[in-house]
């Protein structure tokens, strides 16, 4: 039984920016979704491109390097350039949230080996970052990974393989904090080749 509301409405496809974006519901509540055709292969490989000469090893979001983490990545600064203010607004359009109360878009890039253990994207109660906290994750993938590299949510029984221009879409700003507390994720070590995600994190209040 659904008990509680979804910030994105439910539908099988969503028409904007001149595209269909077709989804599945992965899981109801807390929501979770697949969207496909977010990105075009131009788009990914434009992402990919840009971010290469600006990654650097990962931090947890205390900014402390982590074993939790060991991916490499970089920020693009909100309005950075109209390539990324035309993604940005779609990705707001497709999460239903203002495009102020965006994190700049960040890249991740993984080699074999590495991997993003468990954890939530929001912020505990006493940090100082929960005053304005996360309430939803788009994870897009930005190429095809030969093996491994999976999006798992172990407390839901869910595994998303990257594929290329897709997207996984989660949202934890449910009432009840027992719903939240199941969108805990991992990204799975990459086995063969490497994977390129772009993440984007809505806020509840502007930035
Ligand atoms: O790389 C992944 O599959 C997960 C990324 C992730 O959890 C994040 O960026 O918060
Ligand atoms: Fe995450």
């Amino acid at each position: 039984m659904i008990s509680e509301i979804s910030i994105v409405p439910i539908q099988s496809s969503y028409s904007l920016d001149n595209r269909i974006i077709t989804a599945a519901v992965l899981n109801e509540e807390p929501l979770v979704m697949k969207f496909d055709q977010v990105l075009s292969d131009d788009e990914c490989q434009a992402l990919i491109e840009s971010a290469s000469s600006r990654l650097t090893r990962s931090k947890l979001a205390n900014k402390e390097v982590s074993q939790i983490r060991t991916s490499s990545s970089m920020f693009f600064d909100a309005n950075e350039s109209p390539f990324i203010v035309a993604i940005e607004n779609r990705i707001s359009s497709l999460m239903h949230v203002p495009r102020s109360h965006s994190e700049g878009l960040q890249i991740l890039h993984y080699e074999p080996g590495q991997e993003f253990k468990p954890h939530h994207d929001y912020f505990g109660p006493h940090h100082p970052s929960s005053r304005n906290n996360r309430i939803s994750t788009l994870i897009m993938y930005l190429n095809d990974v030969e093996e491994g590299g999976e999006t798992t949510f172990p407390r839901l029984g869910i595994a998303v393989t990257p594929t290329k221009g897709s997207a996984l879409y989660f949202e934890y700003f449910y009432d009840d904090p027992r719903i939240n507390e199941l969108t805990l994720h991992s990204g799975e070590p990459v086995i063969q080749g490497v994977k390129w995600v772009a993440t984007q994190w809505m806020h509840r209040q502007p930035i």
